[in-house]
This record gives C-alpha cells, structure tokens and sequence, in this order.
C-alpha cells in the first residue's frame, strides 16, 4: 500500500480520505473501493466509497462556499491557483509514482502530466485576470429604430456548483484542466476523480488544501462512478458538469438537468497520408500516434487512410518501426512506447484511391474529435482540413490534445462544447447585463 511522505496527511489505516468542508475525511459507509495496479493485478490502493449523504453534505458546503468565493477578488483568486500550481509541481515525484501504479502510465509521462498540469493552472489564473477582467459596453442606436438611450453593461458571472468528472487516462492533467477554470471564475467545484486513478488526484486536490481555499470550494468524492455517478451527476446543487471519457458522457449527458455541459468523449482518429507526403514522418507520427501510452489515449492514431501509390512505402516503415517497439514495466523508461500485444492497439491501414475516399471514411465515423494528413501541399492540406468533420486537425503531426490553451473539441459523439483555456473559462460562466436606461438620447459628439 502507499501512504508514507506527504500522502500520510490524507490516509487513515491503508484507506484514502475524501475531501469535503476543508478536511479529509473517513466514509460513514465503512466500505472502501480498491485500485489495482494494471502491472502487478494487485490492490494497490484504497479509496472511501462515499454516500449519497456525505455527497449532499459536500454539495450544500460547495453551494455555500461558492457565495463568497465569487466575492473574492479575481488577483486573489489567481494568486491561490498559482500558489497550487507551484505546490503541485513541488509534488510531482510523489504523485508521478502513484500515477504508474494507478494507471500504468510510463515513469516520464506520469512526471510530464504533473509538471503540465502545474503549468496550466497557472496559465488557467494567468488569463482568467484578462478573461474575466473584461466585459462589455453596448449602445442602444446600433439597432433599427432605437436612439442612445440604452447602454448596456455586461460581465461574466459564475454558474455556481461546477462537478468535474475525468478519465483514467490523465486523472490529474484532465482534472486541474476543469479545476481551473471553475475556479478563477468564482465557481466551486466538486470533484468526483475516476476510481483508477483516484489517489493521484486526491494528491492532487491536496496541493489545493496546501495553498489555502476555503473551506467547500474544491471538494473530493470518491466511489465507483457505476454506484454513485448518477447521484452526482443528477444532483439538484450541480450547476454544470465537465466531463471527460467515454460512452459514459453520452448517458450522462441524457439525464442531466437544464445546466451547461462540456463534454469530451471518445475519438476514431484518422490519419491521411498523400502521395507526395515525408513518409519517414508520417510513419513515425502513426507510431507514436497509435501506440504511445498503448492506444489509451483519445487522440492515438485509431486508423490510417493511405494513397495507394505509396502505401506499401509506409506499410513498410511502419512495420519496421512498430518492430522496435518494446513492452515492460512502466517504471522502466525503455518503456516510452508500450504495446502489449495480445491486449493493444489495432492500427488498419486502408489503402484509397482518392482523397474524397478518405474524406468520406473519416467522415462515415460517428466520431469527431481530431484527425491527420500528411502533405507537403498546404493548399490541399486546407481543402481537406475543411472537409473533415473533426473538432481538430493536424497536419504534418499526429493528433494530440496540447499545447492544453488551444480549444479543444469534438463533433458528433466526440463531445459538447470545448475545452481549452478561454473556452472552459467562458463555458464555466454566464453573461450579466446591466442596461442603464436614459430618459434623452445621449450622443458622444467628439
Ligand atoms: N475526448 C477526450 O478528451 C478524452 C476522451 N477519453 C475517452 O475516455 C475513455 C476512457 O476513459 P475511462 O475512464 O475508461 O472512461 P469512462 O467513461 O469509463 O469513465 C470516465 C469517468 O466517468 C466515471 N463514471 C463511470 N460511470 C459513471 C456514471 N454513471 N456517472 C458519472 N460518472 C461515471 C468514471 O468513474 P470510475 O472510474 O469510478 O468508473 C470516470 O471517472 C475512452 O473512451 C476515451 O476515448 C479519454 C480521455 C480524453
Ligand atoms: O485523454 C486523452 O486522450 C487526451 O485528452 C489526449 O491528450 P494528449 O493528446 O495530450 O495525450
């Protein structure tokens, strides 16, 4: 079991506390919920399956917390993020390890996540100042019919209780990239971490301890999202849910109430590679792109779609790359590219005639999250860019979610609305207007 250092603080016996009212805290339920370590088979950790109760609890203290925490001024607010970005960077050793156990993520990658995730917060605190420091100033003779008599007054204002909900795949990175921006815009945020990977962003929500929120404004459940995900996810006090993984976003987002919802869901990323594409990066962009993190990623290369001409040309340096790949432990950085085979990623690689082939391939998907072509043609590039119904594409890469400030999207069941810096800071609030009424017209003569 884990539990010595810094995790000891949130550990009671050899179960993980959830976080709620400022404190950590022991389930009533006297259950626990074990986390296995993908590499041994074995229970590594425990975590407090929590109650519906002890949810109500942390939801009234959210809703309690958030009234005066939007009165908080926005550089405070931004000042404790920042505070939390450096503590969680000061703990990425601790937490890098817990994210091999949890999830098998390659040693690197776990430490890459932490250090990414400490950065976005602060960029999250960075840009929220400007965001959120900025509102609008309208005049009512702009429209048909109307003189001045009317400005209006408009600012961003939080939505209340933010529930964020993350994959296994980044428990840390894809939950701060929700954290944040609920946060800088004076919302409070309840976090319900996947059960696999569940201790490292407890560890994670700790740092947030460490820097001094108040008591409610970021709160921790933890429990099998089969046994209390619908309690969460349908609760009266839930003012807006981000979620990010699979099918799973689809239902939930069926029966949650009126309340705004971001959603990022499962990919078919396709890669399109042209006959007058570098073969050599293309197939090392497929590789990596396919089997990095062993596919467990929604933006891994899921299908390529290859001219003809030259599809025996990249078949070829695709083998001869996929042939080097190693499969070990994730603590052993040889590690960097994993396939286990009897249980990895499945790359087809079909071959087209013409590009509209492709095009109506990627486009047939029910997916839409990113998709590639490889060309040295920009003019093309651009043509099929705009065909392909995909919230992103790259070209001359494979797909991939960073640098974390650029939107990041899906069409179709790939998701609702979009992440990225600024969007999840504007998708977390809502505009206020203030229309100041006169009783003459008023002109600015100059
Ligand atoms: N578009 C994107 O940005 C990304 C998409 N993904 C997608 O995520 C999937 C892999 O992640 P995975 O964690 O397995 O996804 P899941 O959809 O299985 O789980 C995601 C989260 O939902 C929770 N959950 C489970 N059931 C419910 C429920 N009924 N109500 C509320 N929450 C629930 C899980 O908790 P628990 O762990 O306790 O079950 C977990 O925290 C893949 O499909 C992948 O494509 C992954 C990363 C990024
Ligand atoms: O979980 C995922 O798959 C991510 O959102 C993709 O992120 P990445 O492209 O940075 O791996």
């Amino acid at each position: 079991m884990g539990g010595n250092g810094v995790l000891a603080a949130i550990l009671a016996g050899d179960t993980f506390k959830y976080y709620s009212e400022g404190e950590w805290q022991v389930s009533s339920s006297g259950k626990s919920v074990p986390i296995i370590n993908p590499t041994t088979r074995m229970t590594q950790f425990k975590v407090q399956a929590c109650t519906q109760e002890e949810v109500n609890k942390m939801m009234e203290s959210a809703k309690n917390a958030q009234k005066s925490w939007a009165k908080t001024p926005l550089w405070k607010r931004a000042e404790l993020l920042h505070k939390a970005a450096a503590i969680l960077k000061d703990h990425k050793k601790p937490i890098a390890e817990c994210l091999v156990k949890e999830i098998a993520k390659p040693a690197k990658d776990a430490a890459t996540e932490v250090m990414r995730s400490g950065d976005l917060v602060s960029y999250y605190a960075e840009e929220g100042v400007r965001v959120l420091g900025e509102g609008k100033f309208l005049m009512s003779d702009s429209f048909p019919g109307n003189e001045r008599t009317k400005y209006c007054l408009t600012s961003k204002i939080p939505l209340g209780v933010v529930l964020a909900i993350p994959p296994f795949n980044y428990p840390v990175n894809l939950a701060v990239s929700k954290i944040a921006p609920a946060l800088i815009a004076g919302n409070s945020l309840v976090l319900k971490p996947p059960t696999q990977g569940a201790v490292s962003a407890l560890h994670m929500v700790h740092c947030f301890h460490l820097a001094g929120f108040p008591k409610g404004v970021i709160s921790g459940v933890t429990g099998k999202g089969s046994e209390i995900g619908d309690f969460l996810t349908m609760h009266p006090l839930v003012n807006c849910i981000s979620f990010t993984g699979g099918d799973t976003g689809i239902a939930i987002s069926k029966k949650a109430g009126m309340i705004p919802l971001q959603m990022e869901l499962g990919g078919k990323d396709a890669c399109i590679v042209l006959e007058d594409a570098d073969l050599e990066l293309a197939a090392s962009n497929i590789v990596k792109g396919g089997f990095s993190y062993s596919g467990q990623r929604c933006t891994a290369v899921k299908v390529v779609l290859v001219m003809e001409s030259v599809a025996d040309a990249l078949v070829k340096k695709v083998n001869e790359k996929v042939g080097k790949l190693t499969v070990g432990p994730p603590e052993n950085d040889y590690m960097r590219i994993a396939w286990e085979e009897p249980f990895g990623p499945v790359l087809p690689i079909i071959r087209i005639s013409n590009v509209e082939e492709g095009v109506h391939h990627c486009n047939a998907s029910n997916f839409g999250l990113q998709g590639c072509i490889f060309t040295k043609d920009i003019n093309k590039a651009m043509l099929i860019s705009d065909a392909m119904e995909t919230g992103t594409v790259q070209i001359n890469s494979a797909p991939a979610r960073g640098p974390d400030h650029f939107p990041f999207q899906g069409l179709k069941d790939s998701g609702i609305g979009s992440q990225g810096v600024t969007n999840s800071i504007n998708m977390m609030t809502k505009i206020k207007s203030t229309v100041i009424n006169l009783p003459t017209p008023s002109y600015a003569m100059g």
